[in-house]
């Protein structure tokens, strides 16, 4: 079986169809392939050793500090007293004593006065050696700014009452021990102003701060002639670094003569005197001149406050003669200006500006130290480089890198009006901090905490206190208290509280209390929602009241413009007089007709006329006749008083009425055309008779016209047409119009009948009528035809509604055209034999002028 090493994946792959090809074996597969006849238990062994013997280049460590960073930074805190000395003692100390004795009562007030600040509160006290609480005041508290701090870390804590010597001793002296044994190191005062940094560095002749007592210790070593500090030379040098009225930096030396600025490059300061001191006196009295030039200025926080930031070095060298060949080393003490604010400072134009390049320089330091402080908790952070932002932090770049062995100490004031310059300070140079949520509102959200009420019992938990005891039992009495409560509320829940640890009773007394606290604020909310609706109600029945009185308003308007109105319509009322009075001439024309003809008319209407139409509408449309016949048949009414005249007049016009009648009347009744075309020959000049009965066949097709249009139009579609047809004005008109109508019908129903019975018989007037029809159509159908067609296009240009207004006035004129000659038929005078009354004339000139006709 032969045995293949494994192919290297290819990194591309080619198919080919054609032609095939055999691939060429790669020189590894050729070189691994064994011989055919080689054992196939001979398996290379995996070359694991090799691998793992292979020496990986680690990557190079970074260059370690000379110092550790944990060794290289010591951080101390020392608590200035409350009440150093009172300015009364100070004044009192000062005044010449050639002065009046004080007033007594004077005295007793600044005693009293003492005494009341004296027992004012600290705000931060001292755990243990290495730690302090800060407690913030009784106002900030109500502020909401209950945060009680612990501060830890520090490498020792000064109490108020600590000496200089102790600071001297546990700060200084390990820094003085390297140095003189050829190690650099810093020292730092730093701290709000006031504070007793100052004092802390130099302190005074009778309480001797670091700098003297340093080299106190420096000379005195020296002088013991077994100490090899012997052989070395000291050199003292001091400048401060203050700004130049705000605009920058500037380096003074405070030993040298004449101009005392120096040249500042990046961290080195060029022209810096050092003087050699051989003795303590020399030394103390090179420091005492310096802390005269250095800049200082009184202000509410300090009779002499430092303006500037102030480095004192002090060099070991060796003296060049002897064999020891230690490195020079250098011992730098800072005396820093305090952090500053200007409400407690009082500081005005060019102090204030000090002020903030001090506050900067401050601030720059303090990131700096901040950096290092994490960077020595954890080193993966990375050291974050904050030194370029002053000359300060420049030139003390080594040793706030951690490169250098620096100590530094935190002052503070215990006052509880100082408690914002410690808070920030600390939480900017100790070492470790913890917050104490000792308040359970702390826990929430800030927003709730402004709405919440205060819980006044579980304030501070001030766990490695002095007093842990008391206050343990304390809040251990009231989580039982709050415990209980729970237990009334919910009996499970309290079981349950009561068996878990500690830890989770604090968190379910804490969610009570929160639960609690938002119940209260959610009830405050709602009852002041429940007073905007109260309110709300109120403008709601205000504006309902109002409401009503605009409508009772509004009504009244509009019986005003309804007055209004009916005094603007006032001008149109003689008009409709006029037809009221014109309607009344005519009833009382009806009036004096003889009923029983009426009654004997009506009933031959209906049986010769009416047979198709066996509904007659009320409004009659009389086709066929045009308005200037009208117009002009009017006028011949008004002139021609002789019925004689009237009647030949009513012959022509029904003759040309016939004939420009429509078609539809001719369709109506074709059986009595035909029979008039046979007639037309015979008689072709009708007698007055004749033309009656023409007369009276004319309106029988006029109804049976009417009737047609009342089959195509039914009577509520056809009133919809006439509202549609006539214009809004014109509709009490019509409705006149269609009294009159009624009125004028029963007027010509008797006049018909009154007709026939004067001819004697019905059938007579039924051959009249078949005669007068010929007359009617005594021309040739043709000739009609060709009259009709001439006529259509001008019917069709009239608009549907006046065609129909047209209709109604055209019956209402023909029929009292035709009562008329009717009376005087053969000059007989008859009782119906009544002229057009003025009343019709005048209605039916109104209704041609107001219908524009
Ligand atoms: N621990 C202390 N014991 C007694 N007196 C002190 C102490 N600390 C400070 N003083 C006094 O308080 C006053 C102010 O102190 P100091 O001038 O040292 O403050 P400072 O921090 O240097 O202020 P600035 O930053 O403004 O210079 C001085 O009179 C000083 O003697």
């Amino acid at each position: 079986m032969e045995e293949f090493s494994p192919m290297p994946c290819p990194s591309t792959v080619t198919v080919r169809r054609n032609p095939p090809r055999k691939a060429r074996a790669t020189p590894y597969t050729t070189a691994a392939k064994p011989p055919p006849s080689s054992n196939t238990h001979d398996v290379p062994s995996f070359p694991i050793d090799e691998i793992l013997s292979i020496q990986i280049p680690q990557p190079e460590p970074e260059p370690k500090p000379s110092v550790s960073v944990s060794e290289s930074l010591k951080i101390f805190l020392r608590i200035k007293p409350l009440r150093v000395f009172s300015k009364a003692t100070a004044a009192a100390k000062s005044r010449p004593r050639n002065v009046w004795p004080q007033n007594p009562s004077k005295k007793h007030n600044v005693a009293k006065e003492s005494r009341s600040k004296k027992s004012e509160e600290a705000c931060i006290t001292l755990n243990d050696s290495h730690s302090v609480t800060l407690t913030p005041p009784q106002a900030l508290q109500e502020l909401k700014r209950s945060k009680t701090e612990v501060f830890e870390g520090f490498s020792h804590v000064f109490p108020a009452d600590c000496s200089q010597s102790d600071v001297y001793g546990k700060m200084v002296q390990p820094l003085l021990e390297d140095f003189l044994n050829g190690k650099s190191g810093m020292l730092a005062a730093l701290g709000p102003s006031g504070s007793g940094k100052t004092h802390t560095v130099f302190g005074t002749p009778k309480d001797p701060g670091v700098v003297p007592l340093t080299l106190r210790q420096i000379f005195k070593k020296r002088d013991e002639t077994s100490s090899p500090v012997s052989l070395r030379l000291f050199h003292l040098s001091i400048f401060e670094i203050c700004s130049e009225r705000g605009k920058g930096e500037k380096a003074y030396d405070l030993l040298g003569d004449g101009s005392s600025e120096l040249s500042v490059q990046q961290s080195t300061i060029r022209g810096l005197k050092e003087v050699p001191i051989r003795n303590l006196e020399e030394a103390e009295s090179l420091i005492g001149q310096a802390m005269l030039k250095r800049a200082t200025a009184t202000t509410n926080s300090n009779s002499q406050s430092s303006r500037s930031q102030c480095i004192i070095n002090i060099r070991a060298a060796s003296d060049g003669v002897s064999n020891e060949t230690t490195a020079d080393a250098m011992l730098t003490i800072v005396d820093l200006a305090g952090a500053e604010r200007e409400k407690r400072t009082g500081n005005q134009g060019e102090r204030l500006v000090e002020s903030n390049f001090i506050n900067n320089t401050s601030m720059v330091f303090g990131q700096c130290l901040r950096s290092l402080l994490e960077y020595q908790k954890n080193r993966k952070k990375g050291l974050q480089k904050h030194h370029q932002n002053s000359l300060l932090t420049r030139y003390l770049r080594d040793y706030l890198e951690g490169k250098r062995r620096m100590a530094l100490i935190i002052t503070v004031k215990a006052g509880e009006e100082d408690y914002l310059d410690t808070s920030y300070l600390l939480k900017q140079a100790s070492p470790y901090m913890k917050i104490k949520f000792d308040n359970t509102e702390e826990v929430c959200n800030k927003r709730q905490l402004k709405t919440f009420p205060r819980v006044e019992k579980n304030k501070k938990m001030k766990l490695s206190a002095p007093k842990t005891s008391q206050i343990a039992e304390t809040v251990a009495g009231e989580k039982n208290q709050i415990t209980q409560e729970a237990v009334n509320l919910e009996g499970k829940k309290a079981d349950q509280t009561e068996k878990s640890s500690p830890k989770l009773e604090d968190n379910n007394d804490r969610e009570h209390i929160i639960m609690r606290n938002f119940a209260k604020v959610v009830w405050n909310v709602l009852k002041q929602y429940n007073e905007k609706l109260k309110v709300a109600e109120g403008d709601i029945c205000t504006l309902k009241e109002s409401l009503k009185n605009e409508q009772l308003k509004s009504r009244g308007l509009e019986a005003e413009l309804i007055n209004l109105k009916s005094n603007l319509a006032e001008p149109c009322l003689p008009e409709v007089e006029a037809l009221v009075h014109a309607k009344e001439q005519i009833e009382t024309n009806v009036d004096d007709d003889d009923p029983c003809d009426l009654i004997e008319s009506r009933s031959e209407v209906t049986a010769d006329g009416c047979n198709e139409s066996p509904v007659v509408p009320n409004k009659s449309v009389v086709p066929g006749l045009g308005n200037e016949e009208i117009s002009s048949e009017e006028q011949k009414c008004a002139k021609q008083d002789d019925p004689c005249n009237l009647i030949d007049s009513t012959s022509e016009v029904t003759a040309e009425g016939c004939n420009e009648s429509p078609v539809p009347n001719k369709n109506v009744v074709p059986d009595l055309a035909n029979e008039q075309e046979c007639d037309i020959q015979i008689n072709p000049t009708p007698s007055p008779e004749q033309a009656e009965v023409s007369l009276i066949n004319n309106r029988l097709s006029n109804i049976q016209t009417k009737s047609a249009v009342s089959r195509r139009f039914p009577d509520s579609e056809k009133q919809e047409r006439h509202r549609r047809l006539l214009p809004a004005s014109s509709r009490l008109l019509a409705e006149e119009m269609d009294d009159l109508e009624i009125k004028d019908k029963q007027i010509e129903k008797p006049q018909v009948k009154l007709t026939e019975t004067r001819d004697g018989k019905k059938t007579e007037s039924t051959k009249s009528r078949e005669i007068e029809i010929p007359a009617r159509e005594a021309e040739p159908a043709s000739t009609k035809k060709q009259r009709n067609e001439q006529k259509k296009p001008r019917r069709r240009l009239q608009p549907a509604s006046s065609v129909l207004l047209t209709r109604e006035i055209n019956t209402l004129e023909i029929e009292d055209d035709v009562a008329e000659p009717k009376g005087t038929r053969g000059g007989k005078k008859t009782t119906v034999t009544q002229p057009r009354s003025q009343g019709s004339v005048t209605l039916l000139r109104l209704l041609t002028s107001n219908l524009h006709l």
